[in-house]
């Protein structure tokens, strides 16, 4: 469990993260989203410890960093596969990793071989990695101490389909051990098939903390399709509860209700419903939307 609370952090006069509360469980795959420039390296950073914040606070499994320093054995984490030293092998900079934080050495070859980095490719420098390679010897170092809290920041930049259809497993994987899995994108797309929750922010504010179903359900693409031979009746029961409804002989398009309280209006009435259809709208529409909302009412402010 990661819970952050009105988090804030400023770097001289830009604002980078706002007011930030949120909880991230166990047993699901978060992902964390935001334009560029939201806030979302910065927030896992104070997450992690790595940055202070200038206000709020964060604990990881209950515990804050700024207790006691945790280890790769509470927490893994990839934020910049840019960042290791390219002299060394991939085999190496784990041994380091592992000792530093009383791993035993054996993990080093279990994790390399969960990436697909076993064998020859482990023992040649990481400086020849390509930027998927990279990627991929990050997420053995995050999973390195067998941590039940996991953190990625953009963990598909550079992977081959191939590749992302692997993390998305094994996410999938992680979470249904029962661990915390917060994963951050700027892409929507690649959450829409790797998240279940979603962290949303916008110039670092939040914008939704919510399942990806909901989130995608607040587009305004979102609508109910109703087949009735009472079409009529019905429009006028929705239209009176405040949906907006466009009728075309027996097929009412109905937005601003979902379809659990058309249907339940249709039986309060008594009218007879031979089809209830709900549509969600694309989770990219419903980013878009609500993130340019976020950008427009913030343009005016200082940051
Ligand atoms: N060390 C720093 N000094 C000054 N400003 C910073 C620093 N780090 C981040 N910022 C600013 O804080 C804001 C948020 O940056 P951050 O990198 O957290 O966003 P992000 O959502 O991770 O973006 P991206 O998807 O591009 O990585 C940006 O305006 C950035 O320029």
């Amino acid at each position: 469990m990661i819970e952050v609370k009105d988090l804030t952090k400023r770097y001289g006069a830009t604002t980078a993260v706002k007011d930030l509360t949120f909880t991230v469980r166990p047993g699901y795959v978060t992902g964390f989203l935001g334009p560029n420039g939201a806030g979302k390296s910065t927030t896992l950073r104070m997450i992690l410890g790595l940055n202070q914040p200038t206000g709020g606070t964060v604990t990881v499994g209950g515990r804050s960093f700024r207790d006691r320093p945790r280890g790769l054995r509470h927490v893994g984490a990839l934020l910049d596969a840019g960042d290791m030293h390219g002299g060394r092998s991939a085999a190496a900079h784990l041994a380091v990793l592992a000792r530093s934080n009383r791993i035993p050495r054996r993990r080093v070859d279990e994790v390399l071989a969960e990436v697909g980095l076993a064998g020859a490719a482990g023992r040649r420098r990481i400086g020849g990695f390509s930027l998927g390679m990279r990627q991929r010897l990050g997420i053995a170092a995050a999973l390195l101490g067998d941590p039940p809290v996991l953190l990625f920041d953009e963990p598909l930049n550079g992977l081959d389909p191939e590749g992302v259809l692997w993390v998305r497993g094994l996410f999938r994987r992680l979470a249904a051990e029962g661990r915390t899995v917060f994963v951050s994108s700027h892409l929507m797309s690649e959450m829409e098939n790797t998240a279940d929750e979603l962290i949303v922010i916008g110039r670092g504010e939040l914008i939704a903390a919510e399942s990806l179903t909901r989130f995608a359900a607040r587009g305004t693409g979102a609508n109910v399709t109703v087949r009735t031979p009472r079409a009529a009746d019905l429009a006028d029961v929705l239209t009176a509860a405040g949906a907006v409804v466009h009728q075309d002989g027996p097929l009412l398009t109905v937005t601003g209700l979902d379809a659990a309280r058309v249907g339940d209006l249709a039986c309060r009435h008594a009218l007879p419903l031979h089809e209830l259809a709900p549509r969600s709208a694309s989770l990219e529409e419903a980013f878009m939307e609500l993130t340019a909302q976020s950008a427009d009412y913030l343009a005016g402010e200082a940051r």
